[in-house]
């Protein structure tokens, strides 16, 4: 197996056994464009004989002025050269065409198992890939692949039948000329292969280089809000200039280049067509050759000519191909340690919604030496709220993870109603019992109604509005022109922080979570909207156990119980009262708290 360089750095081998998964379905498009290919490249071999035979009645009636015997002999020849160039179109038409079907196929069929694929990866994935070339594989990775596999089919095929098929004829017609003109073949191939490699190495460079200028111009214009909060239109226009600057000087060395190779060839093959027009001529004058052979003899090297010049075109092409190729088959052959689906589901009498942890360590794939959490115990029990306190960085967000099971915990266990969470059906968890509102909710770019709806899609319009009127949010809604029907824009970005978190919390309480997760939900609001969706969430936990993680500590006193985290291990527990008695880490957690404002 030939192996490539992807982008990601790793060498990748061509995955030839997934390939022929995707064609064999769709193996007699291939078939009728490779039988259609062949046909166009058969008669473009035979079209220069004709043409000669054509060109000799002409010569024959040079002298001779009969135009009425010129017509009759004509007719024949004449004839046969129409059907040819209609069959000609006709067979194009039919490669091109089943060669287009059978590239959209294999591509739709591999775009939608890419996604399939990209979506049931572990969350440790998406942790450690940028999402730009996770998108890249699916767009620009596919499309390479898809173009440079048609081009493959047809092209080359195309281009190797008529080079192998003219040369025949160049040998039929004139021995002598074709071994004078092989002489020459081992030149070019070796002037065009150092040449191509000096091209193809600036061409890469430029690539990469075009691919920087895009990743500045994705960051400055993803980023558009800091860029503008900070004033750094100027910096960012400054740094793309200079980026584009250079993918210009690049691809101007690359245009020198690519222009003194195609001179040089133009050159080298119009001393092909002289040499060719002396000996044939030289020929001709000693009865060794008609001019309908020197003609056919002219248009079967032309058609070799521009047949290498395609093949050398499709090298860089099937490279690229393949190394896409590669990238693609990269992601779908990457299993997931953990399965989206399968495994038990608690009948929903007996599901009561008690969260506990049993000497759980862990520590995330991305980083396999830090452990966030070491033999940590902690019970959630049904119905409660429990609260998790520390400063930054402790763990909690972590703990809520491991709950939603985005990862799976190293040793130990966290199970729900006796359940181990990993002999639980993930789907079920994540869909019926757990509800997640995070610090920033993230909503889709469509309609407040759609965005709600994504909790449960089932959910009637009526269904759709008691969630929102129960996260304080109909109100709101009701007063926007269109009301439910509002377009939120781009991840929410049209509303206020307190509307989105709102909506969010909407969207969880739809599905009638018997467990919520709210990781700082209220951290990101300002004092006034922080009251209205902390209303929210009280009339959200009701009936329900609830892990909150916060950062103001005024927000928790009502829990049942709050657990101070320092480093991952649980150094305090106990009510607001207790705790504060105490004077421990949570007493001065909230000292800290209340002092800030005070100095
Ligand atoms: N996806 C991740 N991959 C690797 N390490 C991570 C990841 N997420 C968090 N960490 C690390 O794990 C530790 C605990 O992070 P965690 O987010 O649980 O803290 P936290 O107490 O919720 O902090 P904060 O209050 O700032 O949100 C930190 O050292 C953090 O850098």
């Amino acid at each position: 197996m030939t192996t490539y360089r992807t982008s990601s750095g790793k060498q990748q081998k061509f995955d030839w056994d997934k390939f022929w998964q995707y064609l064999k379905p769709h193996i007699w498009y291939l078939i009728a464009a490779i039988a259609g290919a062949l046909a166009v490249a058969i008669l473009n071999i035979q079209i220069p004989q004709v043409m000669g035979g054509v060109i000799n009645v002409i010569a024959q009636y040079t002298d001779n002025k009969n135009s009425e015997s010129f017509i009759n002999e004509m007719k024949v020849p004449a004839i046969k050269l129409i059907a040819m160039y209609v069959g000609q179109s006709l067979c194009t038409f039919f490669y091109i065409y089943m060669l287009s079907n059978l590239g959209e196929r294999i591509s739709f069929q591999m775009k939608t198992d890419l996604f399939a694929a990209i979506m049931r990866q572990d969350i440790a994935f998406f942790d450690q890939q940028r999402t730009g070339e996770v998108i890249n594989r699916l767009t620009s990775d596919i499309q390479d692949f898809k173009s440079s596999f048609k081009q493959t089919v047809s092209g080359g095929l195309r281009a190797i039948a008529q080079i192998v098929g003219c040369s025949v004829s160049l040998i039929m017609i004139s021995p002598h000329m074709t071994f004078i003109t092989l002489l020459c073949v081992p030149t070019v191939i070796a002037v065009g292969t150092l040449f191509g490699g000096l091209l193809r190495n600036t061409s890469r460079k430029a690539q990469a280089q075009i691919e920087k200028t895009t990743a500045v111009a994705d960051e400055a214009v993803s980023n558009i809000r800091t860029v503008r909060a900070f004033g750094m239109e100027d910096q960012e226009r400054e740094l793309f200039d200079a980026e584009a600057e250079l993918a210009m000087v690049l691809n101007e060395n690359l245009g020198f280049g690519i222009g003194w190779f195609q001179a040089g060839t133009n050159l080298f093959l119009n001393g092909m067509v002289l040499i060719t027009l002396y000996m044939g001529g030289y020929l001709l004058s000693t009865d060794k050759l008609s001019p309908g052979e020197l003609m056919a003899y002219l248009m079967a090297s032309q058609t070799i000519q521009r047949s290498l010049g395609q093949l050398s075109l499709l090298f860089g092409s099937v490279v690229r191909g393949v190394a896409a190729g590669s990238r693609v088959f990269e992601y779908m052959n990457l299993r997931p340690t953990m399965p989206l689906r399968g495994g038990k589901i608690i009948p929903e009498d007996n599901l009561k919604g008690d969260i506990e942890f049993k000497n759980v360590t862990f520590a995330y794939p991305t980083r396999r030496q830090q452990y966030v959490l070491k033999n940590f115990d902690l019970k959630i029990p049904s119905g409660k709220t429990l609260a998790i306190v520390g400063a930054s960085g402790n763990g909690k967000s972590t703990v809520v993870a491991l709950i939603e099971r985005f990862y799976d915990v190293n040793c130990g266990s966290v199970t729900l109603d006796g359940h181990d969470i990993k002999t639980l059906d993930p789907s079920w968890l994540r869909q019926r019992v757990l509800g997640l509102i995070s610090q920033e909710p993230i909503l889709f770019g469509t309609s407040i109604v759609e965005n709600i709806r994504y909790g449960l899609p089932s959910a009637s319009d009526e269904e759709v509005k008691e969630a929102a009127k129960l996260a304080n949010a109909h109100d709101f809604i009701s007063s926007f022109p269109q009301g439910y029907d509002t377009m939120v824009g781009e991840r929410g970005v049209t509303l206020s922080g307190g509307q989105k978190q709102r909506i969010a919390i909407a969207r969880a309480l739809l599905k009638n979570p018997t467990v919520l997760l709210l990781d700082e939900a209220t951290s990101a609001l300002d004092t006034e909207s922080e009251k209205v969706v902390q209303n929210a969430l009280e009339n959200a936990k009701k009936g329900r156990t609830v892990v909150v993680i916060a950062h103001r500590l005024s927000t928790v006193q009502n829990a049942d119980i709050i657990v101070v985290l320092n480093k991952g291990v649980i150094v305090e527990m106990g009510t607001h009262e207790e705790l504060t008695r105490k004077r421990g880490y949570y007493w001065s957690l909230t000292y800290q708290q209340q002092e800030v404002p005070a100095g």
